[in-house]
Order: C-alpha cells, then structure tokens, then sequence
C-alpha cells in the first residue's frame, strides 16, 4: 500500500442565486494558481467528510452558512498525468441554492456573481473551465 498521499481530495461549490448566476472567487496572489478565478471550497482535512468540509470551507471563505442537507453532487474533474503515484487534485464540485447570511470574502478575495458565459471569459483555475462546460450543458437539459 502506498504510505504517501497519490492524490488530493478537494470540494468545491457551485452556489446559484435566483438569476442562476454562478458565485466565483480569485485566488490570492500568495496561493498556487494565484490570481485565477475558482468555485470557493478546499482541501479536505484528514477523514473529513466532504459535504461537511464544504460546509467549513463556505464558511470560513465566504462567511456563510449551507447545510450538507441542502448539497447536491455535480461533477467531480481531475488531473490527468502519465506519472505513477502523481498527487494530483480530485475535485469534488458540488452545488446549493441556498444559504444563510451575508457573503464576504473573509481571506480579502474579490468575489462576484458570474453568468456561465461571463464565467467562461474569466482566467479560472485548471479543470474549471470544463466543469463550467458541463454546468451549461447541465443548464440547458434543464431549461434554464
Ligand atoms: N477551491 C478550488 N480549488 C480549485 C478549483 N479548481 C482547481 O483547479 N482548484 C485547485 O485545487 C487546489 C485546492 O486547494 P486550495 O488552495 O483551494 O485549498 P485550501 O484552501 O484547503 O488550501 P491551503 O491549505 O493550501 O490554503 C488548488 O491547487 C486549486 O488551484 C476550484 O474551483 N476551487
């Protein structure tokens, strides 16, 4: 059994407001990928659940409040590579309409409200530009 982590679980959100806008945020420019556009969320911290690290994440970055009741799954994306035990990101997008509270960006993030098309001209981070991809087509099966 490998002793060393081959790969790195991620959760990541997909909030929606009443336009079905999209919520995204920057990077900060001391973090990898500084400067490009994300879905807020994280790392899992060791045996975390992920719904439940999501809820964390939320609110540690934007200050508020989802419930893991209120979550669906969506997509999961990740780094394909020809390197054995490579430590790749596995992301975990889910999605909620839902939250309670005033969104902030607590780590001083810009942050903003995006429709898909607008979303798709942003710098985003790797992976989120096919997962937008997919939300839209998602979108459109369900006539919005
Ligand atoms: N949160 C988030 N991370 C993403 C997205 N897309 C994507 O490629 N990533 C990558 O997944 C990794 C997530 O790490 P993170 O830095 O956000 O996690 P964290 O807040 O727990 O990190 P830290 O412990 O380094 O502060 C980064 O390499 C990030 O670039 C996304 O949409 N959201």
């Amino acid at each position: 059994m490998e002793d060393f982590p081959t790969w790195i679980p991620v959760v990541a959100l997909a909030l929606r407001d009443a336009r079905a806008r999209v919520l995204l945020q920057q990077r900060l420019p001391h973090k990898h990928h500084a400067g490009l556009w994300e879905f807020p969320g994280g790392k899992l911290e060791s045996a975390e659940n992920p719904r439940f690290a999501l809820v964390r994440e939320i609110a540690e970055e934007l200050g508020i409040r989802i419930e893991t009741t209120k979550l669906s799954p969506l997509f999961l994306a990740d780094e394909a590579s020809h390197e054995s035990g490579y430590a790749g990101v596995v992301l975990l997008l889910y999605t909620c309409r839902e939250w309670g509270g005033d969104i902030t960006g607590l780590d001083g993030q810009q942050w903003g409200w995006f429709t898909l098309d607008e979303a798709a001209g942003l710098p985003l981070a790797p992976m989120d530009r096919d997962l937008l991809s997919r939300l839209k087509i998602l979108d459109a099966i369900a006539g919005q």
